[in-house]
């Protein structure tokens, strides 16, 4: 494609050189740069692409997107200078890619918790109503019948849509994504045509980025001024009700859920199982009983995300049910692993004060034995709920062990004692063991008849990342391992 078509709605300061040169791809980073390519420099948290642009050029650059004045010293380099390569990186991979999302129905899920789980359930509805569906989100991204996996929830902007380029080439005419609050102030979704907007909840997290939790939220926020269908919205959460406030004023549709407010997706005759939970799903085309796989509130609130962005396709109830309850289960997301003992294990994603009060009230509903958490907080990532999640697990559970969940590059210990701290504001018996699968042995060699052991954090994760370095580690294969050696 030629560069003049590549930067058609590019916001552009100045230009130097050819704009007729064919480009055959795009980077951001100049290790990956081919022959004929255009180099985008981003000023990042950690370095500045800017500083590698003559690398950039050797590898084949013939075109540069930057923001500083910059001098190249060879002579048919296509410079092209912006306000903001964030943004410009977002415009022409979108223009790369023939601009895939206007091709299709995007929905976007944003929201503190439930974001994977919504996609999941978005995706098995819409399948039974014959709609080809792909995923980007935090398990990897599904186009066609394969995964890719990425290392962000919601990956850089050419990834997205190179990534929806593909989904078209097969076919899949719709896309579920998760857009995360620092994809949407970092310009990843930027030229995303968005359909239906979804929000789930908002609770802490994420502030080492933002700073605040209202920075937090009005990153949220974003989202719902760029859908053009569709905003749907849980108001049961008070920044839901934020959100409609703030949108009502748009040309687009909004749809309500919840279980306590009049919204306009609604459950009642909540009954709660170790197993699931049933609910009546009303909307304003009639009701339906569901039987869901996953337990706990929470999936009832996930549930309803789900069924409104289906009844705003006009699928009709018994699919939306069909679709539903065809979910058995999700990885990690409130996982039980098979023991074949007195005792349970659970595997579950929550990492953050919510999701751990949400998973662990929801045991206690059924719990006969003690509840005992294994849990601890990600290195590198908001330390402030730390603290706090000590303190929620304390107040739920019986027993807590304390221990690692993806140091990075913190020191792993200063990271288990940042959690006790609120741990010891609720006076409950705990014990720290900074390694994660000794933690899990002490778990499972102590357990008695009827508990619940919470393996709480890494829920769908094979790995563990320490410094740098990700190292295989697979808590059901870790269980199984020990109840094998506790066997000879
Ligand atoms: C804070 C943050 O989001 N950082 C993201 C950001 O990195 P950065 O701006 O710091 O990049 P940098 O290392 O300073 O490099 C600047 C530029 O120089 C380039 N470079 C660098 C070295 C070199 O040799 N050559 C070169 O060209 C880099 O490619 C980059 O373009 O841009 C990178 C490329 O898109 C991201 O991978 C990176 O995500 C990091 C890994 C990250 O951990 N992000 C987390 C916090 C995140 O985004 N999480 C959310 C939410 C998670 C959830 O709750 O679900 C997510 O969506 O994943
Ligand atoms: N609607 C919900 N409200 C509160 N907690 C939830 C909800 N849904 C799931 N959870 C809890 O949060 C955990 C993570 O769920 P999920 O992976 O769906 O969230 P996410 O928003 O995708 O998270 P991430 O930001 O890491 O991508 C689950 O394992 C569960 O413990
Ligand atoms: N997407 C989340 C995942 C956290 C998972 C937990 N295992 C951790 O490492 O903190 C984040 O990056 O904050
Ligand atoms: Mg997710």
């Amino acid at each position: 494609m030629k560069i003049k078509n590549i930067i058609k709605g590019l916001e552009v300061e100045k230009i130097y050189g050819s704009l007729e040169k064919d480009i055959k791809g795009i980077s951001y980073d100049s290790r990956k740069v081919g022959s004929n390519y255009v180099f985008v420099a981003i000023e990042g948290f950690e370095s500045d692409g800017h500083k590698y642009i003559d690398q950039a050029i050797e590898k084949g650059a013939t075109a540069l997107v930057v923001t500083k004045d910059i001098k190249v010293d060879e002579e048919n380099i296509t410079v092209i200078k912006v306000k903001d390569t964030r943004d410009s990186l977002a415009r022409i991979s979108s223009n790369f890619y023939g601009n895939p999302s206007e091709k299709m129905k995007l929905i976007g899920v944003t929201g503190t918790n439930g974001k994977t789980s919504i996609t999941y359930l978005v995706k098995s509805i819409l399948e039974k109503a014959n709609m080809k569906i792909g995923i980007i989100g935090t398990m990897g991204s599904v186009i066609g019948d394969e995964l890719f996996n990425t290392s962000n929830t919601t990956p850089e902007s050419l990834l997205i849509q190179e990534y929806l380029y593909h989904m078209i080439e097969e076919e899949t005419k719709a896309c579920v994504m998760e857009v995360s609050s620092h994809s949407l102030d970092l310009k990843r979704v930027e030229y995303c045509n968005f359909d239906i907007g979804i929000f789930t909840n908002l609770s802490r997290d994420h502030l080492d980025y933002h700073n605040t939790i209202e920075n937090y939220f009005n990153a949220k926020l974003k989202l719902f001024y760029m859908t053009n269908k569709c905003n749907i919205i849980n108001i049961d959460d008070i920044y839901g009700r934020r959100i409609v406030e703030e949108t009502k004023d748009l040309d687009i549709s909004t749809i309500t859920y919840g279980i306590v407010e009049k919204a306009t997706i609604y459950a009642t005759d909540i009954e709660y199982h170790l197993n699931g939970v049933d609910f009546k799903l009303n909307t304003p085309k009639g009701s339906i009983d569901i039987l869901f796989n996953i337990p706990g509130e929470f999936s009832v609130y996930n549930a309803l995300a789900a069924a409104s962005c289906a009844y705003y396709y006009g699928i009709g109830l018994n699919t939306i049910k069909e679709g539903l309850q065809s979910v058995k289960g999700i990885k990690g997301r409130f996982e039980i692993v098979p023991t074949n003992r007195d005792f349970s294990v659970i595997i579950d994603f929550a990492h953050t004060p919510d999701g751990l009060e949400k998973v662990l009230t929801t045991i206690r509903q059924f719990s006969e034995g003690r509840v005992v958490a294994v849990f601890g907080a990600g290195g590198n990532r908001d330390r402030t709920k730390r603290p706090i999640m000590g303190e929620t697990v304390g107040k739920y559970a019986d027993f807590l062990i304390v221990t690692s969940d993806n140091p990075r590059h913190e020191e792993p210990g200063r990271i288990v004692d940042d959690v006790i701290e609120g741990v010891k504001k609720v006076n409950k018996n705990y014990i720290k063991i900074v390694d994660r699968k000794e933690a899990i042995e002490y778990a499972i060699k102590n357990a008695r008849s009827k508990d619940i052991i919470l393996l709480a954090g890494k829920g769908h994760e094979t790995y563990t990342i320490i410094g740098d370095e990700v190292l295989p580690f697979d808590e059901r294969q870790i269980v199984l391992d020990i109840l094998k050696k506790m066997e000879k």
